[in-house]
């Protein structure tokens, strides 16, 4: 399944925001989306994801939904949002229960992410009980029960300390060569940007305008190994970004 945004533009009150974006996800791409504060990138994936609708332009699936995907659109955000009171399994269940799953698929579904995730030991866990990185997990474990088509993943790992952010990308970095997911990510920070993305969409400051697309040709499982590679790409995009970064920082330090 292909998520296809077209011609994307989108104003808060007198203020274009987004001006005329138009990108694909395919099928097993992991496609990351970068730029400056402010310039529009998780508006443009509440777009994506239907929360929000554009001013002008389409956000579109196409192709068939995957068999026993539930949510082709998955969300994971930076605060986990898991339910305190729920254990583990619990917090993976409720979005299962919430699609009327009956309780033996839902064990054998929870059982499975949660393997997946290297979270099985933890199943009876409550979220206070754990690390940020472990209850990030938890969050990445419920989004797969759903077997989403793209997963809309905003800033997923930037509450993370640098640690706990280079774990939690060598296991995004498994599950995905395991089994490929689909991914449109938002981030500031471009090291995730060139470990993760197929393609890195640079948005340019407020109004986000698509300024370049930088496209990585080396499998996920191998960047770890080829950091001198990454760290040029990571200069290139930096480099594209630099002045629009210095703008956006200018406009919100006189706004305030
Ligand atoms: N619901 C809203 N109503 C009015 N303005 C909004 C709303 N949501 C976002 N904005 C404004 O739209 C602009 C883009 O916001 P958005 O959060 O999409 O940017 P961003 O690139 O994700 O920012 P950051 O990198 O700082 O997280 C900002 O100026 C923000 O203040």
């Amino acid at each position: 399944m292909q998520l296809i945004l077209q011609n994307i533009t989108h104003r808060y009150g007198g203020s274009t925001v987004l001006d005329d974006i138009s990108l694909t996800v395919d099928d097993g791409e992991i496609v990351c989306i970068v730029g400056p504060s402010g310039c529009g990138k998780s508006t443009l994936l509440r777009i994506a994801g239907g929360l929000e609708k554009p001013g002008g332009g389409k956000a579109l699936l196409s192709g068939p939904t995957p068999e026993g995907s539930l949510n082709p659109l998955t969300y994971i955000f930076q605060d986990f949002a898991l339910l305190p009171w729920r254990t583990v399994e619990g917090n993976v269940s409720l979005v299962l229960e919430d699609h009327g799953i009956a309780r033996s698929e839902r064990t054998g579904i929870i059982a499975d992410v949660l393997a997946r995730t290297n979270l099985s030991d933890f199943a009876k866990a409550l979220p206070r009980q754990l690390s940020g990185g472990m209850k990030q997990r938890v969050a990445i474990a419920r989004a797969l029960a759903v077997k989403p088509a793209i997963m809309l993943m905003d800033e997923p790992l930037s509450a993370l300390d640098s640690q706990t952010r280079e774990l939690l990308m060598d296991d995004l970095v498994a599950l995905w060569t395991r089994e490929r997911f689909s991914a449109c990510y938002v981030t500031h920070n471009l090291n995730e940007a060139v470990r993760l993305g197929r393609r890195i969409i640079v948005l340019s400051r407020r109004p986000g305008r698509i300024r370049d697309i930088v496209e990585i040709d080396m499998p996920l499982a191998e960047r770890v190994e080829r950091l001198p590679e990454l760290e040029s790409l990571q200069r290139r995009v930096w480099e594209i970004m630099r002045e629009e970064a210095r703008e956006a920082d200018r406009e919100i330090t006189d706004v305030a």
